[in-house]
């Protein structure tokens, strides 16, 4: 008798094999995906819970609310929106029947087709839209979900603009420095209606209700609309997720993002003068983004929401990291983009409340956002383990060039661009504290990266000193990876985020201050940039010096060393950290050729007297003292 060894018909094996109970294939794959809960918001205010609705009554008003939306403005008929892929259409029957569709006259075509509305997936299904639709998306060899951003592969401050109307114009910051460049009502209308008939136009959308502020008390309900599951995914990790039944009770946003990317704006349009435009209405509470794929965009734009709202509250926005030790001691990390936020926050050590966004109130600290930003050039698992661990599946990192057959990055590749990033959940960080809450800050560390190699390495500040240099928000990098530029760039940005700010920086600077002096904060200047010299000669302060020299922050050992003062700068500089080579903490001591140190540190000084000239003219707080005394704390050149 022939055998049919390990190769045979195993149907006729019933005995310890049970056979699934299906007729046809759709009908075994129905079986594999078990129903979740209901994660339907509502349009009213009411709470869900207390209605008892059905969950058809439930669906329909969730497609009202998107529907309310995703309205024209100028056209009778809005889109007719259903839930769920098209893709998925030919497996699932006639669902189109049961949708309620208002039987109308239709007055375009666009009235007359379907809007498929993907509404908060989860990661697992935003990866598997990415990876079937998205040119460009791929699963790295930890698990990342890996993207480009298109053209742009950072934000695009000079394309910003804010609806300048009868209230803002008092109200907000405009003119020179400001961020603010102004558009009016109606040109922002062109553009929302772009952005609109565009989304409409697709054959689905992406729709993400969230949160802002783990302050309960003082949260914004955020919805943004896409057209890309790249965008999805990173607003989900970026804001806070919310519970299925605190999406229940949704209700009506607080805020709106339109996110047309792929489309550009019309030249023809008032103001338009690049087919990228970002724009803010703060009275329609809605943004409009035209010709940038950048997520960054979103995130940095409901944080200039932030900027607004939360000032309106008594409660300062802070373009800061934040983190707190065991004994509930809180740090807030200033600093300009790349000069240590996220990398220094992120510690070990210490519980992470956040790393880019926080909100001082009455109460304490809370970050705004539920998930992190990295920068990921030149990552390594030694220098920054809890990030490098963090880049798992959820996490989406944007530019990135990996191996195509083992898809591991290379962290050291700029091919696409200097700006990697790495957006993940705050959770992916093991220390993290939940709720993204804490106490009054102990210690406000601004986070400089020196270029020029003058500035030391760690300088205790006055209070006025630290009001000078918050509102300067000086850093000096290295011009991208061009060849040829031996020369730093030094930046001022206001509040050490001038991008975001509303108000006038003064109005920042006043609270920051307040709010120091009322729970005894100690700020402190820390330069993460180099030493030795110049871009060139000397080279980057270790990570592993500015984590030392960070951690005797933390423990207070600082604050009882012994100090000197610094000449033009007037800075208090220890004469010992422990764990640090002392020979690094005078730039002085570090340079070879001291003529050149005195050359450069008057140089940056002056550069920092020119820019102060702005604020020369503005008052700080309700006393001309403050004023007075921060316009002292500055540089002084005789
Ligand atoms: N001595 C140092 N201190 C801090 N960071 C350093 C140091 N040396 C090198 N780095 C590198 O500098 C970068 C700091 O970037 P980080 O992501 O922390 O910026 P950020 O302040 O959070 O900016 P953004 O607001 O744009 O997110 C990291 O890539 C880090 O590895
Ligand atoms: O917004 C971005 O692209 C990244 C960021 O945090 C910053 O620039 O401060
Ligand atoms: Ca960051
Ligand atoms: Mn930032």
């Amino acid at each position: 008798m022939p055998t049919t060894g390990n190769f045979g018909n195993h149907d006729d094996e019933q005995g310890d094999r049970p056979t699934v109970r299906v007729h046809t294939i759709d009908e075994l794959h129905s079986l594999q995906r078990k129903r979740s809960a209901p994660t339907t918001p509502r349009g009213n205010a009411q709470p869900a819970s207390s209605l008892n609705l059905s969950e058809e009554e439930r669906s329909k008003m969730q497609l009202e609310s998107i529907s309310a939306s995703l309205a024209s403005l100028t056209r009778g008929s809005g889109p007719k929106v259903v839930r769920g892929d098209p893709a998925a259409r030919r497996f699932e029957g006639s669902r189109h029947a049961h949708v309620p569709v208002t039987p109308t006259i239709a007055v375009s075509d666009s009235a007359l087709k379907f809007t498929h509305v993907l509404y908060n997936l989860s990661p697992a299904e935003l990866y598997e839209q990415a990876i079937k639709y998205e040119k460009g998306s791929f699963i790295t060899s930890t698990g990342a979900l890996a993207t480009l951003s298109g053209a742009k592969t950072g934000r695009c401050p000079r394309d910003k603009r804010v609806v300048k109307d009868e209230l803002t114009e008092n109200e907000l910051w405009w003119g020179k420095g400001s961020p603010n460049i102004e558009m009016d009502e109606h040109s922002f209308m062109v553009n929302r209606e772009r952005a609109v008939d565009y989304l409409n136009s697709l054959d689905k959308v992406f729709v993400n209700d969230q949160f802002l502020n783990w302050d309960l008390e003082n949260r914004i309900k955020v919805r943004i609309v896409s057209a890309r599951a790249y965008h999805s995914l990173f607003m989900h990790n970026m804001c806070i997720r919310p519970t299925p039944e605190e999406l229940e009770d949704f209700g009506t946003p607080d805020f709106t993002i339109y996110n047309a990317g792929q489309f550009p704006c019309n030249r023809y349009t008032h103001y338009m003068t690049s087919s990228t435009s970002i724009d803010l209405n703060l009275a329609r509470k809605e943004m409009v983004i035209l010709g940038t794929q950048y997520a960054g965009e979103m995130k940095k734009g409901l944080f200039s929401v932030m900027h607004y709202l939360m000032p309106k509250r008594q409660i300062l926005s802070l373009h800061s990291g934040c983190n707190m030790g065991k004994s509930g001691d809180v740090a807030l990390f200033f600093g300009l983009s790349g000069t240590g936020k996220t990398t220094l926050s992120t510690d070990h050590n210490r519980f992470l409340i956040g790393d880019d966004e926080h909100c001082w109130s009455e109460t304490g600290v809370s970050n705004i956002e539920g998930g992190c930003y990295a920068k990921c050039i030149d990552l390594s698992r030694e220098n920054e383990p809890d990030i490098w661990n963090a880049i798992k599946f959820g996490t989406v990192v944007e530019n990135v060039v990996f191996d195509e057959h083992f898809r591991e990055v290379d962290y050291a590749d700029k091919s696409v661009t200097e700006n990697t990033r790495a957006a993940y959940p705050i959770e992916y960080i093991p220390n993290v504290k939940l709720p993204c809450v804490g106490p009054h800050p102990k210690n406000v560390i601004l986070l400089a990266c020196d270029a020029f190699g003058v500035l030391p390495p760690v300088s205790k500040l006055s209070l006025s000193q630290t009001m000078y240099h918050f509102i300067s928000g000086y850093t000096a990098l290295v011009a991208g990876t061009e060849e040829g530029i031996k020369e730093p760039q030094a930046t001022f940005s206001a509040c050490f985020g001038a991008a975001f700010i509303m108000l006038h920086p003064t109005k920042y600077a006043a609270m920051l201050s307040e709010k120091m002096q009322n729970n005894g904060a100690t700020g402190w200047l820390v330069n993460t940039g180099w030493s030795g010299g110049s871009y060139g000669t000397g080279s980057r302060i270790k990570l592993s010096y500015t984590r030392k020299i960070i951690d005797s922050i933390h423990s207070g050992d600082l604050l009882n060393a012994e100090y000197k003062k610094t000449e033009i700068f007037g800075l208090e500089i220890p004469t010992e950290v422990e764990g640090v080579n002392s020979e690094i903490l005078d730039p002085e001591n570090t340079w070879s050729d001291k003529e050149a140190y005195k050359e450069t540190l008057l140089k940056l000084a002056g550069l920092f007297k020119n820019n102060f000239e702005t604020f020369t003219d503005y008052q700080i707080g309700d006393s001309n003292n403050l004023t007075q005394e921060i316009l002292a704390a500055g540089p002084i050149i005789d």
